[in-house]
């Protein structure tokens, strides 16, 4: 099963394109590094995919549907900053609200949602960290409960948008590991990452983008030193 095919797609905002060129198939099961340099587009990329950037031509598919359709199928884990620090929610409210496209908004959660919930916070190191406010959660932990957000919903792709940025080694690797489960029991992933090191290392593929996709393939061969001088000062 392919889970995102986008076929000469750009992608931005207000009408105006930030990325062109994007060719992409990623199936079911697979990891996909998105890398480039600040402003380069790839976040602007996995936006598009859950509807919160604009699709400006080409053909966009998420699990054969349009990504308006297909995003229900899709978990969206933002950066840490992205989600208002103020906001009055505990970590384990903030988990249990990736619930809640199953459950229907102002519905009762049931104990299967809490569950659920539990072992998100459970899976990425926080489960004791329920009761607290997210508000005042170190940016490593907000990024692990948004990744739990999202576990909860179980979805068939995960789309992780710098999710090691501010997370110690540990729970780094407490993340992989967690990635790599999901991954292995057919969920696609898509993250963009600052970290060649590890997008070498998680990736089964890459794809270089700048303004327009540079390349994609084998991390082997999309990111090499000479294409990466080629796309970081085109
Ligand atoms: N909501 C928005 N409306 C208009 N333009 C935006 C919006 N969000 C981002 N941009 C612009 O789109 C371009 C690409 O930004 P994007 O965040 O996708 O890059 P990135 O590769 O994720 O960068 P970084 O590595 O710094 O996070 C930038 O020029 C940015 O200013």
């Amino acid at each position: 099963m392919t889970a995102l095919r986008y076929t000469g797609v750009s992608v931005g905002y207000q009408g105006s394109p930030v990325l062109t060129g994007v060719n992409l198939a990623l199936r079911a099961g697979r990891r996909l590094a998105l890398v480039g340099p600040n402003g380069a587009g790839k976040s602007t990329l996995i936006r598009s995919v859950v509807g919160l950037a604009e699709v400006l031509g080409g053909t966009a598919q998420v699990f054969g549907r349009s990504p308006e359709r297909g995003r229900e199928l899709c978990g969206y884990v933002p950066q840490a900053g992205d989600l208002d620090a103020d906001f009055p929610v505990t970590a384990g409210q903030v988990v249990l609200m990736g619930r809640y496209r199953r459950i229907g908004w102002f519905r009762p959660t049931r104990a299967a949602d809490r569950r659920a919930a539990r072992d998100a916070l459970d899976r990425v190191g926080l489960a004791d960290h329920a009761g607290r406010r997210y508000g005042v959660l170190s940016g490593g932990q907000r990024q692990r409960v948004l990744l739990a957000r999202a576990l909860a919903a179980e979805p068939r792709m995960l789309l992780l948008d710098e999710p090691f940025n501010g997370v110690d080694a540990v729970s780094q690797e407490a993340i992989l590991a967690v990635l790599r489960d999901l991954t292995a029991a057919g969920t696609a992933l898509m993250l963009s990452t600052h970290d060649l090191r590890l997008a070498r290392e998680v990736a089964d593929e890459a794809c270089l983008v700048n303004g327009r996709q540079w390349a994609a393939g084998p991390p082997s061969e999309v990111l090499s030193d000479a294409t990466l001088r080629e796309a970081y000062a085109p």
